[in-house]
């Protein structure tokens, strides 16, 4: 399959641009740029030197689409929600990395991007990309909206409790921490490295673009889920989520019974490790993979359950889950390109 790749330069783009150029039916037939037009690729990022002769191109629909059987978009919100739309007209594949077609119902992407939305037509072709538990609708996907990097680690956690009614509906709370990675290449006074280095901050209080997003695929599970908690802290590290979640049982559980549940319902998916009792998950132990990693505990004395969901924000939460919906787009093996062990130390 030929390939086009618009914000190579970003982080998510250059990840996913290392793990298409391994991938075996994927020929990067060309990357772009909005800003770095007829740069050759190793000049901006050095590491790839001697290895990737890419050079960045300009932005051109008509010759982009005559060539390409996908495009992915690497780009921040705002971008593909108009530049995508002549590719959908013409009946190319894309797959967007950002929030632009991830909010079905009306006035949600106003409300949490602060943005005009994409025409709610196209919206509405678009298929939410949780690999795991949307293959069906994914095989069919012309347009592809992959998750948010922590709306990725907190489903995958809470899947199974709210699938089999486990936990109340409105007990859930969601705390989780991500690396600076996360925020893109451009520096901040949030993201500087004297502000972020030994240092915890919790951001977006109440007011995350990813809270919409998990509300709406949780209510796709249970109709009666209720709004969430959910907080976000940036991690002096650079790659790496942890999501920790609670939600109070509705019946006496037992921490066997629930690691149970859990393994039943991940049993097919290779990239969902299901950790044992007592064995909880470091974000290190996914680092530059397309793992995402869950600790199950109980609470007798409190009647709630601790889940930790771990990922590689450039990865499971981006890039390489864009792969693996690749993957299952094309009808192939979703390891394709993304089956390798994850980096330690
Ligand atoms: N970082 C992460 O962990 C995750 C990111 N995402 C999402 O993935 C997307 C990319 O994120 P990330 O790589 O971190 O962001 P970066 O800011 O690192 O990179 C984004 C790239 O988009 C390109 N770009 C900017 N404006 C335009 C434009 N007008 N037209 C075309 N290209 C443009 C830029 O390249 P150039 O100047 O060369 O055009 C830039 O390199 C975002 O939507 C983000 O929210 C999702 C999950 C996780
Ligand atoms: C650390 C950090 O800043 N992380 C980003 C997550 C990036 C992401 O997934 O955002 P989109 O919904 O735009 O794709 C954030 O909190 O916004």
């Amino acid at each position: 399959m030929n390939v086009a790749i618009i914000g190579p330069t970003g982080y998510v783009g250059i990840e996913l641009l290392r793990l298409l150029y391994k991938h075996p039916h994927v020929n990067i037939h060309s990357i772009h740029s909005s800003s770095k037009v007829d740069t050759p690729l190793h000049e901006y990022f050095p590491h790839v030197h001697g290895m990737l002769s890419l050079q960045l191109e300009e932005i051109d629909v008509e010759k982009i689409a005559k060539a390409c059987d996908v495009v992915f978009f690497a780009t921040p919100s705002g971008i593909a929600k108009e530049l995508a739309l002549p590719f959908i007209d013409k009946g190319i594949r894309i797959i967007d990395l950002s929030g632009d077609f991830r909010l079905q119902e009306e006035g949600m992407y106003e409300q949490w991007y602060k943005n005009q939305p994409a025409p709610m037509s196209y919206v509405q072709q678009a298929v939410y990309g949780l690999s795991e538990w949307n293959k069906e609708n994914i095989r069919d996907a012309n347009v592809l909206s992959n998750p948010g990097c922590y709306a990725t680690a907190a489903l995958l956690g809470l899947a199974p409790l709210l699938v089999h009614g486990v936990i109340e509906e409105d007990s859930i709370v969601i705390d989780a921490k991500s690396g600076v990675s996360g925020a893109g290449k451009s520096p901040t006074m949030m993201t500087h490295f004297p502000e972020t280095n030994e240092n915890i901050k919790i951001y977006r209080m109440n007011e995350h673009q990813h809270i919409p997003e998990i509300e709406q695929q949780l209510a796709k599970w249970n109709k009666n889920v209720a709004p969430i908690t959910f907080s976000t802290h940036l991690l002096p590290v650079t790659r790496g989520i942890m999501a920790t979640m609670y939600g109070k049982v509705k019946k006496e559980e037992s921490i066997e019974r629930l690691i149970n549940l859990y393994k039943e319902c991940y049993q097919d998916c290779s990239f969902v490790r299901i950790q044992e009792k007592g064995i909880y998950p470091s974000i290190k132990q996914v680092y530059g993979s397309n793992c995402c990693d869950i600790g199950i505990a109980y609470d007798e004395r409190t009647s709630r359950v601790t889940i930790v969901s771990v990922i590689d924000n450039v990865m499971k939460g981006a890039a390489g889950q864009a792969v693996q919906n690749f993957n299952i787009m094309y009808g192939l093996d979703e390891r394709t390109g993304l089956d390798f062990l994850p980096i330690f130390p």
